[in-house]
């Protein structure tokens, strides 16, 4: 168990995740995590369910926390970590989850001698099956880093990736969960053109997804070859899959992603 204090700043839709992905692990005592989110009942709701420690103002998660999680929208992050940048001690650890705001930003934002880490999660965080992006600063520790892998880790998959690569981060897996909502959604639409009734057809549809998914991530094998394993001569799969063809299923998917890491690219340069 981890004998540290995290901090969250802000908690909506991702600090709910790692929150619970956190406590589910049982990675460290609930009462160490501290949150502040600028809505008292949002503080006290997360204190009723998790039993963390809900907190007055930012700054004094920020004085209390080893390591602070920035968990608010880009927008604001810059004007929340200046604010709180003289609370911290000097050894504070900050993770911004924030899309779009460089390491650079941050430490104009923090002051230039503080220990930052960028990571990019994504909301299946909270059933456990994350992916998160990490990439620490160069003041940041080797066993720092790993620490903070080893709490995404704890609710998911994380790696540690340089900061260019963040733009491809959001497409492929923090914006994902988006995409393969839609393409879940869209095939159970179809099963319930079938007959089929519309909570089965998403229980069909997600397993489908899920099962496909795990057969990547341990078969070791090429997609390609796993598809053409599903595809009889002659049979029903080989017509959906001349359909996907005919309708630019990968390039829609290819420029969704194109767009979506442009979008991101274009963010960073803003902020
Ligand atoms: N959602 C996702 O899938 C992913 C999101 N991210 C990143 O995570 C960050 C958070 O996203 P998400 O959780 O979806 O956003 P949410 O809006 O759900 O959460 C942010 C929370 O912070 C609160 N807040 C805003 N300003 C302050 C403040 N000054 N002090 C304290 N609390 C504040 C917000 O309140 P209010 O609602 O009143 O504004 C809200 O409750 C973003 O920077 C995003 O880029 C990264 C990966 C994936
Ligand atoms: O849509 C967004 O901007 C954030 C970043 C990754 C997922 N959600």
């Amino acid at each position: 168990m981890l004998e540290k204090k995290i901090g969250f700043i802000g908690c909506g839709n991702m600090s709910k995740a790692i929150i619970g992905g956190l406590v589910a692990g049982g990675v460290l005592k609930p009462e160490n995590i501290w949150v502040f989110d600028h809505k008292p009942a949002t503080n006290q709701a997360m204190q009723q369910q998790y039993g963390i420690t809900p907190a007055q103002s930012a700054e004094e998660v920020a004085k209390q926390a080893d390591i602070l999680f920035a968990a608010v929208k880009p927008n604001v992050i810059l004007k929340v970590l200046k604010e709180v940048a003289s609370s911290l001690n000097k050894e504070t650890l900050v993770v911004s989850i924030a899309a779009g705001v460089t390491l650079d930003s941050l430490a104009m934002a923090l002051g230039h001698d503080r220990k930052i880490v960028r990571v990019m999660p994504n909301t299946p965080a909270l059933v456990n099956e994350g992916m998160t992006s990490v990439t620490p600063n160069a003041l940041v520790t080797q066993q720092e880093s790993e620490e903070v892998v080893a709490i995404f880790n704890s609710f998911g998959k994380a790696a540690v990736v340089d900061e260019y690569l963040i733009h491809a981060v959001v497409g492929v897996s923090g914006s994902a969960p988006a995409y393969v909502f839609m393409f879940i959604e869209a095939m159970a639409d179809a099963a319930v053109l079938g007959g089929m009734p519309r909570a089965q057809a998403y229980q069909f549809a997600a397993q489908a997804v899920k099962g496909s998914a795990q057969m990547v991530l341990e078969t070791g094998k090429h997609p390609g070859e796993l598809k053409d394993m599903v595809c009889s001569p002659g049979g029903t799969t080989i017509e959906a899959v001349k359909v996907l063809e005919e309708k630019g299923f990968r390039a829609a998917v290819i420029e969704a992603m194109r767009q979506c890491m442009a979008k991101s690219e274009a963010l960073s340069k803003k902020s």
